[in-house]
């Protein structure tokens, strides 16, 4: 196989509680993640020469910051590779949405490349190059919905039942960094004592990114309408849970004109996972 195509699916947060911040500046957490039906799409060819190049959705975004480069740049150093790849990125996910979209395209670039340059690395090995380009690409190659702790590393599967999202995204942007930077962000939520299922579960950067930013306030009591509503990672992105497809796309329906939202549905295996499995 010298050229196929991957998921990079979005993520969700469905709780996020910071415990502390250690001396380099990252925040200890636990959050739970579970992964969508829903993503954006990656094409690799293989070349026979080194380079890496990358087309489609990336006008935005320098080459040598994409982390999609990032990501085989750091893979083809690390194994001493001589082949390249042609890589090609239909965006879908919002960018700095807290749907892990930038991790999630490094992830499954990292997966991608070890399967066609034949690296054959293990997971837990391309999780430990993944963690150099972000906190939460180790829960993407992992490709299980899971309990993270530690920087978000620190990875226990859970099974959890499937379920339809609506997702909505607010105008305004929201930098993860700003918000672990912030002297207001709340840092002390103790650590999870018991099962995380009989515990008040809350997203801690909530009340900071709801002051900081009235679009997300907006929206979150729009939700609220329909069902509880949460906000995902940093924000801006904010969810509803339902049972049914049906009660997810009525939300979707009902969304102000100039709002952007999309539902799709959770699944315990990441759609890369998947895709990957099947090409042989
Ligand atoms: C908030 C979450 O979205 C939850 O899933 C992630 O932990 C963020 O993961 P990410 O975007 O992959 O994060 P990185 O790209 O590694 O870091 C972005 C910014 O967030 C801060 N950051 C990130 C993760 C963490 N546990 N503590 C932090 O303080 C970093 O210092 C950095 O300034
Ligand atoms: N391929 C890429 N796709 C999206 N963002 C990228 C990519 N490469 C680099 N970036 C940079 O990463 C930043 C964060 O992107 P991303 O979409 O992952 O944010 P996010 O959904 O808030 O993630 P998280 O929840 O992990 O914080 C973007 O603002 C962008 O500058």
């Amino acid at each position: 196989m010298t050229s196929f195509s991957l998921l990079a699916p979005a993520k969700l947060n469905l709780f996020l509680h910071i415990n502390g911040r250690r001396e380099d500046g990252y925040h200890e957490l636990e959050t739970l993640f579970t992964f969508l039906n829903y993503g954006d799409q990656l094409t690799f060819t293989l070349t026979e020469t080194t380079e890496i190049e990358v087309t489609g959705d990336t006008t935005d975004i320098p080459l040598k910051d994409n982390l999609i480069y990032k990501a085989a740049v750091l893979l083809q150093k690390h194994t001493n590779s001589l082949f390249g790849a042609k890589i090609n990125l239909t965006k879908i996910l919002p960018m700095g949405g807290g749907v892990g979209g930038g991790s999630s395209d490094a992830a499954s670039t990292l997966l991608a490349l070890n399967k066609l340059w034949q690296c054959q690395l293990s997971l837990s090995e391309l999780a430990a190059l993944g963690v150099q380009l972000g906190a939460d690409v180790p829960v993407f190659i992992n490709g299980k919905s899971a309990l993270a702790q530690g920087i978000g590393e620190k990875l226990v599967n859970v099974e959890l039942p499937s379920k339809w999202y609506c997702v909505v995204h607010p105008s305004e942007h929201v930098s993860t960094a700003k918000i672990f930077t912030h002297p207001d962000l709340k840092r002390n939520t103790p650590k999870l004592k018991g099962h995380w299922q009989q515990q008040t579960l809350a997203n801690d950067c909530e009340p900071l990114v709801k002051k900081l930013c009235p679009e997300v306030e907006k929206t979150l009591q729009w939700l609220l309408k329909y069902a509880p509503s949460k906000m995902t990672g940093t924000g801006s992105c904010c969810f509803v849970e339902f049972a049914t497809q049906k009660e997810a796309q009525h939300v979707l329906e009902n969304l102000p004109h100039n709002w952007d939202g999309f539902i799709a549905s959770s699944v315990n295996i990441s759609p890369a996972h998947t895709q990957l499995d099947a090409i042989h």
